[in-house]
């Protein structure tokens, strides 16, 4: 990835307000009104009063929501006694995204002479999503388990949480970080075993650098204007600010949606995506997961996509920007983890987070024997 002919922060207000009318992948859900008065509602040019607009950003943020945070009744659906292979929607999605563990024998077959570099998100992929997203520990087993892909592969995690953050739960020194949804990369020089450029130093990659201030500012915006909400909270991830309504009463999100699409009118450069159960206020820079994977393996000397194979696991929508990455470079895959069937750019799937642990363990076994 060349970087070289500048920063990825955008600064024409002609290509901002392109990305605001939906020229960012679908996950995106641009949010604030340019002044040239385009419109995630119609594009450049549709006259509608500034009340209407905000209804239609209030409300597409709402079905975004909804659609996007399947409630706690799916887990009724595919509990204990209800796995989701019994269920037939999800046993037809796994003919079109296998499971990677049933395709172990394939994945490695591809892999062989080549090598394989592990790029992890960390929530609900590494730890199983909880209530409190201070509380999303990652087990003993699989930090051993990471612990041991990190000996044999070169390894990352790429989260949406901050750097430092992550950096606490995961607590190994051995990988790289990519926090900020990857606007903040940290590569390990431990890391750098692995590679053909060994000796070099840890580096520092923050594309967002200068939207610090502002993150801060808004951080303490959306605290304040959600404060009087129950069960809502505000984390500040250094590069974006995520605003939490798991805890919320359904009645109450649109009230989270209209106080979030507010606070934003005044930061035209932060636009908002959704999460899980998650609004992730960040700013309007061409970065994102799919861009720290490749930065992460440019700087790792690993962008021989014929002989580099990088596997990517996550469970989120800021994951699919990282799949369709490696499947538009067609080396390498990403493997989504999800227990209800999704539109994904991934290859491959697990169920949850002991499936993560299982395939990593399986990658470490087949490593060792393949020496
Ligand atoms: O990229 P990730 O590492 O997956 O980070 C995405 C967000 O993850 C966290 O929120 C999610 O997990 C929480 C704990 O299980 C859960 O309570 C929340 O509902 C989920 O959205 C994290 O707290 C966010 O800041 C990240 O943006």
């Amino acid at each position: 990835m060349d970087l070289s002919n500048g920063s990825p922060v955008i600064t024409d207000p002609m290509a901002m307000g392109q990305q605001l009318m939906g020229v960012l992948p679908s996950n995106m859900m641009p949010f604030s009104v340019m002044p040239g008065g385009y419109s995630s509602a119609g594009g450049a040019g549709v006259s509608v009063s500034r009340r209407k607009i905000e209804e239609v950003l209030v409300n597409g943020l709402l079905d975004a929501m909804r659609s996007s945070s399947p409630r706690k009744k799916h887990n009724v659906v595919f509990g204990q006694e209800n796995l989701p292979e019994e269920d037939p929607a999800y046993s037809a999605w796994l003919a079109k995204c296998p499971s990677a563990l049933a395709s172990f024998k394939q994945i490695v077959a591809g892999a062989q002479g080549k090598k394989i570099a592990v790029f992890l998100d960390y929530d609900g992929t590494l730890s199983p999503i909880v209530d409190d997203p201070d509380k999303a520990v990652m087990s003993p087993v699989m930090r051993a388990a990471v612990r041991n892909v990190a000996k044999h592969f070169p390894a990352a995690i790429v989260s949406g949480r901050s750097r430092k953050k992550v950096l606490e739960f995961v607590k190994l020194k051995e990988l790289c970080y990519a926090g900020s949804h990857g606007m903040d990369i940290m590569t390990s020089s431990a890391n750098y075993e692995h590679n053909t450029e060994k000796g070099k130093e840890a580096n520092l990659f923050q594309p967002a650098r200068e939207f610090l201030p502002m993150i801060d500012e808004v951080s303490k915006s959306l605290l304040e204007v959600t404060s009087g909400i129950e069960g809502a909270s505000v984390e500040n991830n250094k590069f974006c600010v995520s605003v939490h309504y798991r805890n919320v009463d359904e009645k109450d999100w649109e009230l989270v949606a209209r106080l979030v699409n507010e606070v934003l009118e005044g930061f035209p450069r932060l636009k908002v995506t959704n999460g899980r159960m998650v609004l992730e206020v960040r700013p309007v820079i061409d970065w994102d997961k799919g861009k720290a994977v490749e930065f992460l393996l440019q700087s790792l000397g690993l962008s021989d996509s014929e002989n580099v194979i990088p596997i990517y696991i996550g469970d989120d929508r800021t994951d699919e920007d990282a799949f369709k990455v490696l499947r538009e470079r067609n080396c390498g895959f990403g493997i989504l983890v999800s227990q209800v069937p999704k539109e994904t750019e991934a290859f491959y799937s697990l169920r949850d987070p002991s499936e993560v642990m299982e395939f990593l363990n399986s990658l470490v076994r087949w490593k060792k024997h393949s020496v």
